[in-house]
């Protein structure tokens, strides 16, 4: 019988099929419009409970001190919700590019704090779950919830919807994009018309930081520039990866094969209901 500690946990990645900005408000924060799905490609983690009182992760993540690691801090705030002394020894099998724009990050601390209100038994609702994870990011509440989504306000009301299934192509230039210079950029184009998911359904997306995070990294333009040959190709949140949609798997890895070695990229099914919700309920069964 398998025993919580064998249990491997996914964080999966997330893409954002469309990225509208609508405006910018007062605090800096940006009103946005942005369809979220979950890719069936992982970080995976694996939760060693103890009474320690001490959250330490194996291997430490190069350049992300310990307290700035975002499962660390979704572990420390859920631990506020006990007054037990709650310990554990977290094992992360890095596999999602940072700063990528796929929420590698995010989808961590999402599993962190699925993962150990189970584990450490603290039985907060989602709802619950949601806030601590806004806490930690705009992006962690949609991987909390596990349910592709589309996604008004700053990012947090989200309403759940069924996209169809489709295959990806997913390119990882060589580069980082920090979310928040994107954001702050005065170039950045924030006027798109706020639209009802009705209209947004019918197709014509775009990402809004697209055009300024090409000129800015030619790494991700020249992605895209090789992408878009093959299929009609996007940027995902603020990158800097790059996808294009398939119907079926052969014709994502045909393009695969082409890629020249200069690139890097994967190959994933998007999914509507988070692999961490297929994991979960696995472990429920399994506790009946
Ligand atoms: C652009 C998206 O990736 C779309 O999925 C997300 O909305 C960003 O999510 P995230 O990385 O979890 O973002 P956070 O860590 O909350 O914010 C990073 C930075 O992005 C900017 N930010 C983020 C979300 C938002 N609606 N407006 C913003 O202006 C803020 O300057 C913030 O300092
Ligand atoms: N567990 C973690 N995994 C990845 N990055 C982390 C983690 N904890 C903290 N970070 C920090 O967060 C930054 C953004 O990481 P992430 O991989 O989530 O980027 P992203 O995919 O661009 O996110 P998003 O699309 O949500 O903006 C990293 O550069 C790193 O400094």
């Amino acid at each position: 019988m398998s025993t919580p500690e064998s249990i491997n946990w996914p964080a999966p990645a997330k893409l954002n099929l469309f990225l509208h900005i609508n405006g910018r408000r007062d605090d800096g924060y940006h009103e946005l419009q942005t369809l979220f799905i979950f890719l069936d490609h992982c970080d995976w983690l694996r939760f060693h409970i103890n009474n320690s009182n001490q959250i330490d992760i194996r291997p430490d993540l190069a350049d992300v001190p310990l307290e700035q690691n975002l499962i660390y801090r979704a572990a420390m705030l859920l631990k506020q919700h006990s007054s037990q002394p709650l310990g554990v020894t977290i094992e992360l099998d890095k596999r999602l590019p940072m700063g990528g724009g796929i929420g590698g990050g995010s989808s961590d601390a999402a599993t962190t704090l699925v993962a150990l209100n189970h584990l450490w038994e603290i039985n907060l609702s989602v709802d619950e779950l949601a806030e601590l994870g806004r806490q930690l990011g705009a992006d962690v509440p949609v991987f909390v919830r596990g349910h592709a989504a589309f996604a008004e306000g700053v990012g947090e009301r989200l309403q759940p919807v069924e996209a169809p299934q489709k295959w990806y192509l997913v390119l990882v230039p060589e580069c980082h994009v920090s979310t928040a210079e994107i954001f702050r950029h005065q170039d950045l184009k924030r006027d798109t018309p706020k639209q009802s998911w009705n209209e947004l359904a019918q197709g014509n997306w775009h990402n809004d930081c697209e055009p300024l995070v090409k000129k800015n990294y030619p790494e991700v333009e020249k992605a895209l520039r090789w992408l878009i040959e093959y299929a009609p190709s996007r940027m995902t949140g603020t990158g800097a990866c790059v996808f294009a949609e398939f119907e079926h798997e052969h014709e994502a890895r045909e393009v695969l094969a082409r890629m020249p070695t200069w690139l890097q990229g994967f190959v994933a099914r998007g999914e509507n209901v988070s692999p961490l919700y297929v994991t979960l309920q696995q472990v429920y069964a399994r506790n009946d």
